[in-house]
């Protein structure tokens, strides 16, 4: 790919109403810009690629049939969104993606009109879409108008629960909306589950040159009179499934598989739509992930997710790694424990690269299970195998956890079930910004009786908790670890399982003692560095346990410093606030200690590089520093210290 292609028709679109005076020939051509200034753009900022590649015709046809943002058009996950977001405006900045104070990699409803609904977790869109089909038939009238409802959602998507939600609800209520299946055969790995399977047989063999026909022409809702092509297709698709397919028993008129790279199918199929839909359609585009970039559309994951790159050639720049990647030190003594215990199986919901259990599969294909993006089945899922006799681990991003809370709660905790949940990116994870922050899940997990709630302060600590997991077998338990890579500490052969509910002395000191629980001790031993240079001294400790707290450890720090300090990677209401409270009922607060929670402040931080985004939750050695001198009631020396 040339990086320097003209995109003169592009170049003439600043609005998607500037596509309404190009010819459909034309728009075909400014489909072929799209994808190249999509390729330029990504090969920059690095960030998903394949998804967008593989929407560039669509998203065109769309805001060229459409009267965007007066139409809502909502994509599903909205990692597909950059050929979208260049369409709409923001093309300027559209090399900021990513970046701190820049562009959002998802769909933002504060970024732009064009944005009607925030996404990057899945299988959201039909719900919001019937939402605003909703509000526009009971005659609300938001900023732009409220005319036709789009959601865009892809075959990973489609396969979770949520979705189906979504579509029972709509096919209801029979408002008219257009759900668009974006079905490329493609999760961020290879599809799962029978709905995969369903959809590939939606089309296997069914030659699209008669689809072709079929969709030029009508679809197969007019009320009167049916055209000769919608019928046709209607019958396509019926002779392909017995008694009309999923979509159509769900209420939807469906059309389709189309290709969803054929600009002329789409653009007569979408104008039929348009000027006909009475109710809730669904429209089944076929189209391939990394579409007309080779080195997407070759790699095993259709470049998902990449480094930036050189277009050229589609070689990765990746920044040298300097220790193991949590995730890899995760999949590595899960293994180990697995050689030695049959019992140990491992889910994924759609993220087995992600989370490492990819690894784990190549050794162990039979006891790994990739559900779909289905967190809420995954959970009890494993409830299940824990039930009966398994020792499962549940292998889930804090973020996406969240999906599963109420099985969490409803089918591991009341029924204490040993689930051992693997918790990745836990913490701030950087590009992908607020919707991926693993902020929560202390909060939510170590409120739960019974729980056993671990945080992994580097890659050893991390080993040694998979083990301390393995280990457990009467109740169910948690161990966090972030995104990225560890701090670079000596790793043990096995892990060594832990103590339950003990903590550790770092670094012995005197007046303050930081207690840590998780990967935050590292800041705390440079901030500690640091104050050394002015005689200060803190003792560091690390938690290890936000459930059962070590009440021994955090009574002998209360008792001999003047001020305790605790920190973490999460919102209120996790580790610190349990020591509060533990502080509260034994009365340590009432004999003159100065105690400080450092926790992530309450409001969403937007997307930026890791480093900064603990630098605005005033998290980093710095920010520890002037909390210590603080406390000490070194004021002065505070101000300097922050100035
Ligand atoms: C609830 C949830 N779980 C997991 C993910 C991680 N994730 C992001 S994109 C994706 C695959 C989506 O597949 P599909 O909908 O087919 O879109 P495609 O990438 O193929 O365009 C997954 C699993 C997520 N965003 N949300
Ligand atoms: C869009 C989505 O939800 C995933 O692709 C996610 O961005 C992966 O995050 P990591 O890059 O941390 O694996
Ligand atoms: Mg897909």
């Amino acid at each position: 790919m040339t990086p320097d292609q003209a995109t003169p028709l592009l170049d003439r679109v600043n609005l998607p109403s500037d596509l309404k005076g190009f010819s459909d020939t034309e728009l075909r051509q400014i489909a072929d810009e799209l994808r190249h200034e999509t390729i330029s753009t990504v090969a920059e900022t690095g960030g998903h690629l394949g998804a967008g590649l593989g929407v560039v015709e669509l998203t065109v046809a769309l805001h060229a049939v459409f009267n965007t943002p007066r139409d809502r058009l909502i994509w599903d996950v909205s990692h597909q969104c950059y050929p979208h977001k260049i369409l709409t405006g923001r093309r300027p900045r559209a090399k900021t993606l990513r970046k701190g104070g820049g562009l959002s990699g998802f769909t933002k409803r504060s970024e732009s009109p064009y944005d009607p609904f925030g996404a990057a977790h899945s299988s959201t869109s039909i719900s919001a879409a019937l939402g605003f089909a909703v509000a526009r038939d009971l005659g609300a009238s938001p900023e732009h108008g409220l005319g036709d409802v789009i959601a865009v959602i892809g075959d990973g998507a489609i396969s979770a629960g949520m979705a189906y939600e979504g579509l029972n609800n709509a096919g209801h209520l029979k408002k008219r909306m257009i759900v668009i299946l974006n079905d490329n055969e493609m999760s961020i790995a290879p599809p799962t589950g029978a709905m995969s399977s369903y959809l590939s047989r939606l089309y296997a063999g069914a030659p699209f040159q008669e689809f072709k026909a079929a969709a030029k022409g009508a679809v197969s809702l007019l009320p009167e009179p049916f055209q000769e092509g919608a019928r046709r297709a209607k019958e396509l698709v019926k002779s392909v499934t017995v008694g009309g397919t999923l979509f159509e028993e769900l209420g939807f008129s469906y059309i389709g598989p189309i290709d969803g790279h054929d600009m002329e199918q789409l653009l007569n199929v979408l104008r039929t739509v348009k000027a006909r839909a009475d109710g809730p359609v669904l429209i089944h585009a076929i189209t391939r992930k990394g579409k007309g970039y080779a080195p997407a559309e070759q790699a095993k994951d259709k470049g998902h997710a990449t480094a930036k790159f050189d277009p050229a050639t589609g070689e990765q720049k990746k920044a040298p790694s300097n220790a193991p990647s949590y995730t890899r030190v995760f999949a590595d003594y899960l293994i180990r424990e697995a050689e030695a215990d049959p019992l140990i199986t491992a889910v994924t919901a759609a993220m087995p690269s992600g989370t490492g259990l990819n690894l784990f599969a190549e050794r162990f294909p039979d006891r790994t299970f990739d559900v779909g993006i289905a967190e809420q089945h995954g959970v009890t899922f494993c409830a299940g195998m824990a039930a009966g006799g398994l020792k499962p681990f549940c292998a889930l991003y804090s973020t996406f956890l969240q999906r599963g809370y109420d099985q969490v709660v409803h089918d591991v905790a009341i029924q204490r079930l040993p689930v051992r949940f693997a918790i990745d990116r836990a913490g701030l994870v950087g590009a992908d910004g607020p919707t991926h922050a693993g902020s929560f899940d202390i909060a939510f997990l170590a409120n739960l009786p019974d729980f056993v709630v671990m945080a992994a302060a580097d890659e050893a600590e991390l080993a040694h908790m998979v083990a301390t997991a393995a280990s457990i077998d009467d109740r169910p338990s948690a161990f966090r670890f972030p995104r990225g890579e560890g701090v670079g500490v000596e790793m043990p052969e096995r892990g060594t399982p832990l103590e339950i509910g003990k903590g550790r002395i770092v670094r012995e000191g005197s007046r303050v003692a930081i207690l840590s629980f998780g990967a935050r001790l590292s800041e705390c031993l440079r901030a500690a560095e640091n104050l050394a240079a002015r005689g200060i001294t803190p003792t560091i400790a690390d938690a290890r346990f936000a459930k059962p707290l070590d009440q021994n450890l955090i009574r002998d720090l209360a008792t001999n410093h003047e001020a305790l300090i605790t920190i973490e990677e999460g919102a209120v209401g996790g580790f610190g606030s349990h020591v509060a409270q533990f502080l509260s009922d034994e009365g340590l607060l009432d004999t003159g200690l100065k105690f400080r929670s450092m926790v992530f402040p309450d409001t969403f931080i937007d997307h930026d590089s890791p480093a900064s985004m603990y630098a605005a939750a005033a998290m980093n050695a710095p920010d520890i520093e002037a909390k210590v001198l603080k406390v000490l009631d070194i004021a002065s020396l505070a101000a300097e210290r922050r100035a």
